[in-house]
């Protein structure tokens, strides 16, 4: 039987469908394809051989939803052609491709990925702490280049349990990275924009005093204006030479060209990057390091969390079709 969105459907049936314009395909279609959005009529701005502008004017009137990737930029002048647009479905928990106040004044509402990747981010935040301090990646580098059996001299890696450890941003992800840690034996604390009353870890309303008590720095936050280039060079030499960043944010929220400074001269002891600045940038200095361990911007993916994601999205867009309250709305834009 043809189904909706696939060869050989008929028009009528698919003009049934709650519409849904996606721009771009997000990873969880890459993965999955699209039959998980068989209820819904998906127009697929990157398969038209029209100009974007185009196509849009095409759906203007009728589009009320719309499903974007994480990197997407959802400009004013992108929102200036969906006049009757009401909710963005983001497959990511990170908002900075998002033009907030403008979706505020519109009062479109946002469904993002809330917490269903927050257990592997916060995975990937622990594995790279670990390998930063234990050399695990050196290490592998070290064996397999068959320097064991030289007089190179593997150097001591660093204990975990005890280490003080400074969370910037105790959201979904933040939280679940202090749970994992506090187990190693870890002591927590944080920063976040406001005091949590839930938890007991010790709350520092300020960055630098929170890197100057920490040990490790961990980058949980969204980045905002508020947030970009928040981890400068001050909080850096605050943090210390012994000091640890990871950063499974946005790269962004560390002003990359002072960290890659404190990096070169020593002032801090390594770094765990999965994002950075200029993605797919990476700053030439930092592949020569064996104190910093590398990713592609990887934390958030796993099959079993893109699995989740496709429940997710289609959860958000049923609960928006049918007027009931979306899975994760973004609150407070
Ligand atoms: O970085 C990935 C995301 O924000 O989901």
């Amino acid at each position: 039987m043809a189904t909706p969105n696939h060869p050989g459907n008929h028009d009528h049936q698919s003009k049934e469908l709650p519409q849904v314009l996606v721009l771009e395909p997000p990873p969880i279609m890459k993965l999955h394809g699209d039959r998980f959005l068989n209820d819904f009529q998906l127009l697929k701005a990157w398969e038209s051989p029209l100009p974007l502008d185009q196509f849009l004017s095409i759906h203007a009137q009728s589009v009320k939803a719309l499903l974007t990737p994480g990197r997407y930029p959802l400009t004013r002048n992108i929102l200036q052609l969906l006049p009757s647009l009401q909710l963005v479905v983001t497959t990511s928990a990170g908002l900075n491709h998002i033009d907030l106040p403008e979706f505020q004044r519109r009062g479109i509402a946002i469904a993002s990925a809330g917490d269903v990747y927050s257990e592997d981010v916060a995975d990937m935040a622990v594995g790279f702490l670990i390998d930063v301090l234990r050399k695990i990646s050196a290490a592998d580098r070290y064996v397999r280049k068959g320097l064991w059996d030289t007089k190179t001299e593997f150097p001591l890696g660093s204990k975990l349990c005890s280490k003080r450890v400074g969370i910037v941003g105790l959201g979904s992800i933040g939280q679940e990275v202090a749970k994992r840690l506090q187990a190693f034996g870890c002591r927590i604390m944080y920063t976040s924009r406001n005091k949590k009353p839930s938890v007991s870890y010790p709350y520092y309303s300020n960055v630098l005093e929170l890197a100057a008590d920490s040990d490790v720095l961990i980058i949980c936050c969204g980045l905002t204006e508020q947030t970009r280039h928040m981890i400068n060079k001050d909080v850096m030499l605050a943090l210390g030479k012994e000091g640890v960043v990871i950063n499974i944010g946005r790269g962004a929220i560390i002003d990359e060209k002072e960290l890659v400074q404190c990096l070169v001269q020593r002032e801090l002891a390594g770094a765990g990057l999965d994002v950075f600045e200029n993605e797919p940038h990476v700053p030439r200095e930092l592949l020569t390091m064996d104190n910093v361990v590398l990713s592609p911007h990887r934390a958030v993916r796993t099959p079993e969390s893109l699995t989740a994601m496709c429940e997710h999205v289609k959860g958000n867009l049923e609960a928006f079709f049918s007027n009931k309250p979306l899975l994760s709305p973004v609150m407070n834009i």
